[in-house]
């Protein structure tokens, strides 16, 4: 073997590695119902920020990673048409049975969709979610998808994100930021200079709420944090983020070579 095939042969090998135990990490989670992190009740940003978004009545919302989140069902009271995404069939079908709900399943892509009224989750992958898959969406709400990913596959999470979306969609962002050495994620500090980094070339960015929650929050406390800061943002995004992201697109295949 080549240098260039043993390299190529050992890049190849991380990249399906980290994706592959990203996934299994996911999966034991739910195998194991360790879901610290789903909320019984509708998100307070959500409730009270989300109208700041502007966004018009039988609109299509992308939830990407959405678990068996109950905010989905909040969006459809709103008159939305809901799209989540979410990698763990268990996550797909307790939302259902939960909600007492009974969805027809169709494979789109390489994923199975749920679908029932207004709402479609489809089941696989995010981050080979195609813009065919899903067709176009006009808002997403990001609670618990960015800052349950490593830095690296923020990065890539950011850059695919930009790929299913048009100018002018609204993202309503929920950030964590604390002291990363003080806790291991998930979920991950992702401070406002990152955001910047991940979104200011092809997004509006506009900080709508930020506010100490460690005394609310003792889990965390318990878990070492000294502070833990939450930020909200509405991101808008640009007219010229398209020819952007085909030049990023080529930043990072151009960096995994
Ligand atoms: C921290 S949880 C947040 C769930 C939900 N947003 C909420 O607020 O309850 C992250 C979710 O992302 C899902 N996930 C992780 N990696 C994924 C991927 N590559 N594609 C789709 N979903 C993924 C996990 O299974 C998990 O349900």
């Amino acid at each position: 073997m080549s240098h260039r095939q043993h390299s190529f042969q050992g890049l190849y090998n991380q990249f399906i590695t980290g994706a592959f135990m990203e996934h299994e990490f996911w999966h034991q989670r739910w195998q194991q119902n360790q879901i610290g992190f789903h909320q019984g009740d509708i998100n307070l940003h959500l409730r009270q920020q989300w109208s700041k978004l502007e966004v018009v009545p039988n609109s299509r919302v992308l939830v990407p990673m959405c678990g068996k989140s109950s905010d989905m069902l909040w969006l459809l009271d709103q008159g939305y048409r809901v799209v989540g995404i979410e990698l763990s069939p268990l996550a797909v079908a307790a939302f259902f049975s939960e909600n007492d709900l009974q969805p027809t399943l169709r494979q789109q892509g390489e994923f199975i969709a749920y679908e029932i009224d207004e709402l479609a989750i489809f089941c696989g992958d995010f981050f080979t979610l195609r813009s065919v898959d899903i067709g176009r969406i006009d808002a997403v709400y990001d609670r618990a998808a960015l800052v349950a990913l490593p830095a690296k596959m923020r990065l890539d999470y950011a850059a695919h994100m930009a790929t299913l979306l048009e100018p002018n969609v609204k993202i309503l962002l929920e950030t964590f930021d604390y002291l990363q050495q003080e806790m291991s994620g998930p979920p991950f500090s992702v401070p406002h200079d990152e955001v910047e980094k991940l979104f200011h070339d092809w997004c509006d960015i506009e900080l709508l709420v930020s506010e100490q929650i460690l005394k609310r929050e003792v889990k965390f406390k318990d878990r070492g944090l000294s502070q833990l800061q939450e930020h909200v943002y509405r991101l808008v995004v640009r007219e010229s983020a398209k020819k952007h992201h085909c030049t990023q697109r080529r930043f990072l295949d151009d960096a995994e070579k």
